[in-house]
């Protein structure tokens, strides 16, 4: 934490003083991140995001992280940074805060999963509410996402992944808070690219029970702070990679649960459910084993098979969207996906 508070730009007055309290709190008790220490959360949130702005490329660099978001300098130009802070200046963090008090009760997202793969010993399902995906396009033209959710809850799933991005996945908040509104009882992860800590209060807000980090987009300093936020808000943090780096470096880090291996390369969208396999192979297998984290295995499961396969190589939990969204029933999608039927 030390090396990420002697920043090699200069910080304004109110990030000096609030970097100042955060390093004498350390220098108490030892140990403390900005986070965890005696200066406000929303003084934290201050510093973290001043860090974040200023190290982002740098730290992204050196962790390996091929998916850049923020210019070298300038404003921000990617269009999630661009709507994030247009959504924060609408609704301000102290805004979201008094809306918590109105939210809905969390879920135990992980709890659910845990609970299927015991009853039905296969896999644990996140069903994936998706219409739309740069790699396919659109999914499904009639697309009511609360239909589709119940359709998944008969079916069995024991948690549901709702899309939030408009712009790739055409999905939305609406869709979350509808789902959330509609009775099922499934616990809900917000599927969107979280950047900035505001997020995961908004999802929380909207009636998530999980968000999702994606290691190939944060920095380890985002993902241990956001990890802590969600902790805060009694949310699960579901803690995405795709490859051994971004595992490697996921395991170093205290008090993650949930970590979802994608099949996925999100550059070049090509898919391989062997990945799954790889990530759990040999030393790294039995490091996740030993810190008893829940593994999902995610993107491209289609058959009974697929989720044997992936079973196989240790997964307790799987995330699957468009093998089952496509159906026109999605229930009997499930059915056919596990070969048997898990609602029992
Ligand atoms: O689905 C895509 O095309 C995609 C492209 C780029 C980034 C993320 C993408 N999808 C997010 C996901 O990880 C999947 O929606 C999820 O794992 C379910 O995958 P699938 O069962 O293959 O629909």
């Amino acid at each position: 934490m030390q090396q990420t508070l002697m920043p090699r730009h200069t910080p304004n007055r109110e990030i000096s003083t609030l970097i100042l309290k955060a390093q004498q709190s350390e220098l108490k008790d030892g140990s403390a991140t900005v986070s965890e220490s005696r200066i406000s959360e929303g003084d934290a949130l201050k510093v973290k995001e001043w860090e974040v702005g200023m190290f982002q490329n740098e730290v992204a660099a050196s962790q390996g992280i091929r998916i850049r978001r923020r210019p070298p300098s300038g404003p921000p130009q990617h269009y999630k940074d661009l709507e994030v802070s247009q959504m924060k200046e609408r609704k301000p963090l102290f805004t979201l805060k008094k809306a918590l008090d109105n939210a809905p009760p969390v879920r135990d997202f992980i709890g659910a999963l845990k609970a299927a793969n015991s009853r039905t010993g296969l896999p644990g399902l996140i069903a994936e509410v998706k219409k739309a995906s740069p790699s396919r396009g659109v999914l499904r033209e009639d697309f009511d996402p609360v239909e589709i959710a119940k359709a998944y809850e008969k079916g069995g799933a024991a948690c549901l992944s709702v899309l939030t991005d408009q712009k790739y996945f055409q999905g939305s908040f609406e869709n979350l808070e509808a789902i959330r509104n509609s009775g099922v009882k499934c616990p809900l992860l917000c599927k969107e690219f979280i950047i900035d800590a505001w997020q995961i209060y908004h999802a929380r807000t909207k009636g998530a029970d999980a968000v999702l980090l994606i290691a190939g987009v944060l920095p380890d300093l985002d993902i241990k702070y956001m990890t802590k936020i969600c902790k805060l808000l009694g949310l699960a943090a579901l803690v995405e990679v795709h490859d051994e780096k971004e595992m490697d470096r996921v395991l170093q880090i205290d008090g993650i649960e949930l970590v979802g291996i994608n099949n996925r390369d999100l550059e070049t969208f090509k898919v391989d459910i062997s990945n799954t396999k790889k990530l759990l192979e040999g030393d790294r297998g039995e490091r996740i084993r030993q810190k008893g984290i829940t593994v999902v295995g995610e993107s491209g499961l289609f058959t009974p098979d697929d989720i044997s396969y992936v079973q196989e190589a240790g997964v307790k939990a799987v995330l699957v969207g468009e093998s089952i969204v496509k159906q026109k029933d999605p229930a009997k999608g499930i059915t056919e996906l596990f070969g048997k039927d898990i609602s029992l």
